[in-house]
């Protein structure tokens, strides 16, 4: 009986009388069926519920698929295509990407992959385009004094009176004579057009003469003093109008003297009143003060390397001082906190530097190693010695050294060690929870927000205020130590949508617990505000990185010159190394901004005879140009690569190779007409930036060529004018790429994230 009227039901899903069907299967569904049958009508009163809209009921029935049979891929690819709809892009893709693992050639997921994409970036592209969600570095940045700058200020109000900058300026006054005053202003405005500075100087002290209480003559002067690098003199011209009596401008121009003395954080406080009269209006000052501020935080940290930080219109940047050639090693960095993927935890490595502890029996096989007398000879010989020092309080840590442990115990695991804090274990817990279940919010935290290094970030500001208040001779550090200990994490943008923190309100509670029950001088009450800020931070920021000089790697080395032990590396699959993977946010690295066409890229290296990161160029940049890396797969195309960095990042990228390729293979660049069939530009998928899309009217009316001749070009960017035209192949591979680029499974990117689709951004300033 329901046998036929299943059947019944697929004629009317085959007729797409979608409606008829649903009551067909919901008759057999209510006559409980057997298994068999009943999976089959699940799956089929999904499919109906997607092609009716109701997408609810179609997941509803795509998890009971699933529960019933999981180990078919029907169920993962009805719950895809109903979470697509749903507009559940992560959801979707991890629903896709279970299905694959039971089958990694079915085509019907691979083709719900690509309507997958193309529903990401239209619904882009269709809410989106042409809005400007990019944040306004400057407005956004802070202005508010840093912690510790009272001391500093005071430092360097002690050098001004010292060097004697604020002295007033000796002026000659006889007898004051405005009229006359006014033409030497005149006069020494025109020298100074000219550019005939000196000459210029001696017509503006002539007019303070006859005019001392002139203050645009006084401004005017310090600007002339300022070009000609005579900076003491110039502020003591500045100075000698008085504070009430300055304008937004004198201001401005006393902060830029000022930065130029090497007096940043009075600059600032310049700059800072300049801004403020000005009523955020003057973008220049403003800009100014950020670029002050920059200087002053991050020079620190580039001493000795080939780049600075500077500040531009997309805030924070990496400049080249010196001219840097492809293949330089521009800096290597060293993450401020970190903490292993809970995705590869069972890699045993040092959680306070990050060394690899892997024994050869962890690569090898204790087996292995004992029936391969050659192995085991070579691995005696060559393994590095390794040390595993767990910490004596409990067993969540294991170090390389009893350096790394007293590290640890005095810069985050104090407050997070189970033998002092009794609410750690719902940590632990959660990590665990976490590995276990696999649903898209819990990978993401298994990657870049694996809870350990969130509740570091609190852990190591809790120590570092400690011991600013033991320094002090307190037990309980006061508000301005406890914003001292936040410094650091200052250089790291939090940008994204508020609110956000309540999606994870059992992670978040786990936080509060347990700094509420750290041990004096330590505990804190975490507001959701600075949950989310805190969150966000690693959003934007985090990078993944690994021991890239591992013990295997070392051994490796080790025998590869000795002939007995040549044979040893076959034993070796490099694609299945067992690897401690780590997400950290690394200060100079985090100041880069993205481009398509990078000119560096981010590799493990070895900071401070740490594992850390190096940044590598790929390309020659002259001193001065920015430096960018890539937080995406380039080799996508541009609609995607936009797509995939405003919902990651919240940008719509403009970068060079952006505006210079066209919005599609099938687009032209310069008329956007649709290129027929088979005149589409070919592309190479998974080879990043080697072939470049580029079909582009432009191009070809300057080659007097007519726009509908559909050229594409081939080569390497950014250098255009050696690449020469071809013939399209009319391949339409357009979408065939992988897959993988979504989400952070790409080591070599940026841990993108994907849930922060918002229109309502928000910047949180003092994180
Ligand atoms: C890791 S930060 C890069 C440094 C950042 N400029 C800062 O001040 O910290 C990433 C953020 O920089 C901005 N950004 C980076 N590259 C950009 C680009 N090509 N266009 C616009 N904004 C960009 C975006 O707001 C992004 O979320």
């Amino acid at each position: 009986m329901s046998q036929s009227i299943l059947e019944e039901g697929n004629k009317f899903l085959l007729a797409e009388n979608y409606k008829a069907a649903l009551s067909s299967y919901n008759v057999v569904l209510s006559s409980k069926p057997d298994a068999e049958t009943q999976i089959q009508s699940l799956q089929k009163r999904s499919q109906c519920y997607l092609a009716l809209g109701d997408i609810d009921h179609a997941i509803e029935d795509a998890l009971e698929v699933i529960k019933s049979n999981p180990d078919i891929t029907d169920g993962y690819t009805l719950h895809g295509k109903a979470l697509t709809k749903a507009n559940r892009f992560e959801d979707a893709l991890m629903a896709f990407r279970k299905g694959l693992e039971i089958d990694p050639n079915d085509k019907v997921i691979t083709e719900n992959l690509r309507e997958m994409q193309k529903a990401i970036v239209s619904s882009y592209e269709k809410k989106e385009k042409g809005k400007d969600m990019s944040y306004n570095a400057v407005n956004l940045c802070s202005q508010e004094p840093y912690p510790g700058d009272d001391e500093l200020a005071e430092y360097e109000r002690e050098i001004i009176e010292l060097k004697g900058y604020n002295k007033l300026p000796s002026v000659y006054c006889g007898m004051p004579d405005p009229e006359l005053a006014l033409k030497y202003l005149q006069l020494a405005r025109k020298e100074n057009k000219a550019g005939n500075l000196t000459t210029a100087l001696k017509s503006y002290e002539i007019s303070l003469e006859k005019d001392p209480l002139n203050f645009d003559t006084w401004t005017e002067k310090a600007a002339i003093l300022q070009k000609l690098e005579r900076h003491g003199d110039a502020f003591q011209c500045v100075s000698a109008v008085p504070a009430e009596c300055r304008s937004a401008d004198i201001w401005k121009l006393g902060g830029s003297i000022l930065s130029d003395l090497d007096l940043p954080v009075t600059s600032e406080t310049w700059l800072r009143r300049a801004t403020q009269l000005s009523q955020r209006k003057d973008i220049e000052a403003a800009t100014l003060f950020q670029k002050v501020r920059v200087h002053r935080l991050y020079d620190p940290l580039t001493k000795g390397t080939k780049v600075r930080i500077d500040f531009t219109e997309y805030g924070r940047a990496v400049v080249a001082k010196e001219d840097v050639k492809a293949g330089d090693i521009i800096f290597t960095d060293q993450p401020t906190v970190f903490a292993q993927l809970l995705q590869n935890m069972n890699v045993l490595a040092c959680p306070n530097c990050a060394k690899s502890l892997m024994s050869p029996q962890d690569y090898f096989g204790a087996p292995v190693i004992k029936k391969n007398k050659n192995l085991k000879a070579a691995v005696d010989k060559y393994w590095p010695r390794l040390s595993r020092v767990p910490c004596t309080g409990c067993n969540e840590e294991t170090y390389c050294s009893e350096q790394c442990r007293e590290e640890a115990w005095n810069n985050y695991h104090e407050p997070l060690c189970p033998s002092i804090n009794s609410k750690v274990h719902l940590l632990y817990d959660l990590c665990k929870k976490i590995r276990e279940t696999s649903n898209s919010d819990q990978s993401l935290w298994c990657g870049s927000f694996s809870p350990v290094m969130m509740a570091r970030i609190w852990a190591s500001i809790a120590c570092h205020a400690k011991r600013l208040a033991k320094e002090s001779g307190h037990t309980v550090p006061t508000q301005a130590q406890w914003a001292l200990a936040k410094t650091p994490y200052r250089r790291f943008i939090a940008y994204g949508v508020p609110g956000m923190g309540k999606s994870y309100a059992g992670i978040y509670q786990v936080m509060r617990d347990i700094f509420n029950a750290a041990p004096e001088g330590m505990s804190c009450d975490i507001s959701l505000r600075d949950f989310e800020g805190r969150y966000f931070q690693l959003a934007c920021n985090v990078q993944c990185f690994s021991d890239g000089c591992n013990p295997l790697h070392c051994f490796l080395k080790s025998i590869a010159d000795k002939q007995q032990y040549a044979h040893l590396s076959n034993l070796v699959d490099p694609d299945n190394v067992p690897e401690a993977n780590f997400a950290g946010v690394f200060p100079v690295q985090a100041c880069f901004n993205h481009s398509c066409a990078n000119t560096a890229e981010v590799m493990d290296g070895v900071c401070n005879g740490r594992p850390g990161i190096q940044v590598r160029a790929r390309m020659d940049v002259k001193a001065g140009n920015e430096i960018f890396t890539t937080y995406i797969d380039t080799s996508i195309l541009k609609r995607e690569r936009r797509a995939l960095l405003f919902r990651g990042y919240n940008f719509w990228c403009n970068c060079l190779r952006c505006q210079y390729e066209g919005e599609g293979p099938e687009i032209c660049a310069n008329c956007e007409t649709k290129a027929p069939e088979g005149k589409h530009a070919k592309r190479s998928p998974g080879k990043p930036d080697t072939r470049l899309f580029a079909q582009n009217s432009i191009s070809a009316s300057n080659q007097g060529l007519p726009c509908d001749v559909w050229l594409y070009r081939l080569g390497s960017f950014p250098d255009f004018s050696e690449i020469p035209f071809f013939e399209p192949s009319g391949q339409k591979e357009l979408h065939s790429f992988s897959f993988s680029f979504f989400l952070f499974l790409s080591f070599s990117f940026r841990l993108s994230l994907f849930f922060s689709l918002s229109f309502s951004l928000a910047h949180f300033p003092c994180f």
